[in-house]
């Protein structure tokens, strides 16, 4: 093996000035280029190696080495730039390679605007040079009640702090609110503004379809651009919380379930855009409601507790979603959990009874729908709205938001609307837990950041927003 790697390198530096022609072989098709290099290549005293060992050893060269050697000649490049070859090394970075294949795939050319017929043919030696030369991204994915931030080259967020405690309300477009909100973000990042694009998620607000709801998606969406470039933010991604969420489970089309700080909401995507025309439906039970629900019960059993932190470390912790509530009622369902300084803690149907009131909210003394309930309408809706010929693109529900994290509750969910809906309905349907538990927007809005396309497919420069701005104000 040493001594092929020690030719390879030979080669390499007696060769490399052979090549002169790659635009020529870069406008040809694959098909074309297929035959050229059939009929004429020659990879030298290369050619007695067979092609499966030549890519082996390719792969241990690496990715850098490789490219190189791509500028020997046009069967090198033809042998390099085998697609195999830079998937593998696709495979083996930090991003898992589904999520950087769908990404590439689906959501590369930007924002999806119209339905894609098929996967375009991409080359995966281009995809991985663009990648590697991206910027990156803050992404700051501020929910009504946490906020989650970071680098999309980070394998996480960075940091989380309460957005509810420290802003307010931040789905409200009061500019100087949102930018109070993003300068303590950047300078808790400890980094400056006009460095890096930024990818911010769209809280899930003002969803009906009337014409004031959709005049306050656009100031919202008005006002996150205008506050960002008056602090210097190169480029801004502004997507919707949802969307993100249905991204990092790897689809463009779903209905996401979004289990927020206040409420739940039903938000159905057609290829990456919510659909507004058909409805977006919404619970008012959310993690908020979930804490003091638990917390009602505790004092009820006289558990003493510190603080609303403890119990909700607990929910965190203890509690789930039963299967069949009426089962487990009758089953001893008893557990511990420690937590430092303060002991431990034994709850017992406490543990399935808070995360019940998703689906029987009454328990709790909320008048409004199960969330099963709900789903099963949106469902309704989405199919008589007719939107595609192949109805399955509403089957896919994704759990997202912190609360989605409760175990049992894609199970449960999925049975109940199951058993909601009519036969010719229910078949296919299928309810995935959060693809990354509380960070699910974040994740999808790293899948963009770290796009071979970004920050250009996705990205409003300020020079664009301000021109669009201007255009607007002048009609
Ligand atoms: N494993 C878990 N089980 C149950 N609840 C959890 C779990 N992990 C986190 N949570 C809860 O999720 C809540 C935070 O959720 P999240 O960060 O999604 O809210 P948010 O993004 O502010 O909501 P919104 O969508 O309204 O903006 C907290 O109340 C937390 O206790």
């Amino acid at each position: 093996m040493a001594m092929l790697l020690r030719k390879v390198w030979e080669s390499v530096s007696t060769r490399s000035t052979s090549s002169n022609s790659t635009s020529t072989v870069n406008s040809m098709d694959r098909f074309d280029q297929m035959m050229m290099y059939v009929q004429t290549a020659s990879t030298g005293e290369f050619d007695r190696i067979p092609l499966d060992i030549f890519i082996q050893i390719l792969k241990i060269l690496g990715p850098k080495e490789s490219a190189k050697l791509s500028s020997v000649c046009k069967s090198w490049k033809f042998i390099v730039s085998d697609n195999r070859l830079w998937i593998y090394f696709l495979q083996n970075q930090h991003e898992p390679w589904d999520s950087t294949f769908f990404a590439e795939t689906h959501l590369r050319s930007g924002p999806l605007r119209t339905f894609p017929n098929s996967v375009p043919e991409l080359s995966f030696m281009s995809i991985y040079g663009q990648r590697a030369q991206v910027p990156g991204a803050i992404i700051i994915d501020g929910g009504s009640g946490y906020c989650k931030f970071g680098w999309s080259k980070y394998s996480a967020p960075s940091g989380r702090s309460a957005t509810f405690l420290e802003f307010g309300n931040i789905e409200s477009p009061m500019y100087s609110r949102l930018r109070h909100f993003f300068s303590t973000i950047y300078t808790r990042m400890q980094v400056k503004t006009s460095t890096q694009p930024i990818i911010v998620s769209i809280p899930i607000c003002h969803y009906d379809d009337t014409e004031s709801d959709k005049a306050a998606r656009t100031q919202l969406k008005d006002a996150i651009h205008s506050a960002l470039f008056d602090m210097n933010v190169p480029a801004v991604c502004a997507v919707n919380q949802a969307v993100l969420a249905l991204f990092a489970a790897r689809k463009v089309s779903g209905i996401v379930v979004n289990i927020g700080f206040n409420q739940t909401s039903i938000v159905p995507i057609l290829y990456g855009k919510v659909m507004h025309q058909v409805g977006v439906e919404v619970v008012g039970i959310g993690a908020f409601k979930l804490t003091g629900f638990l917390k009602e019960q505790m004092q009820q059993k006289n558990i003493y507790f510190g603080s609303l932190y403890t119990v909700r470390t607990l929910k965190e912790n203890l509690c789930y979603v039963a299967l069949d509530y009426e089962a487990e009622l009758s089953k001893d369902t008893s557990a511990s959990f420690q937590i430092a300084s303060e002991g431990c803690f034994t709850l017992s149907e406490e543990r399935f009874k808070t995360g019940e009131i998703l689906f029987q909210p009454h328990i709790a003394g909320v008048r409004a729908m199960g969330l099963q309930n709900a789903v099963a309408l949106c469902m309704e809706h989405c199919q008589d709205a007719e939107l595609m010929v192949d109805d399955s693109w509403y089957k896919t529900v994704v759990l997202a938001g912190g609360s989605a994290c409760l175990p049992g509750l894609a199970e449960r969910l999925e049975k109940e609307v199951c058993g909601l809906l009519p036969p010719c309905m229910n078949n296919g349907i299928r309810v995935l837990p959060p693809p990354y538990g509380v960070d699910s927007a974040w994740y999808g809005a790293k899948l963009i950041g770290n796009l071979s396309s970004f920050p250009t497919s996705w990205c409003v420069m300020k020079k664009q927003f301000r021109h669009r701005s201007r255009r607007k104000f002048m009609w």
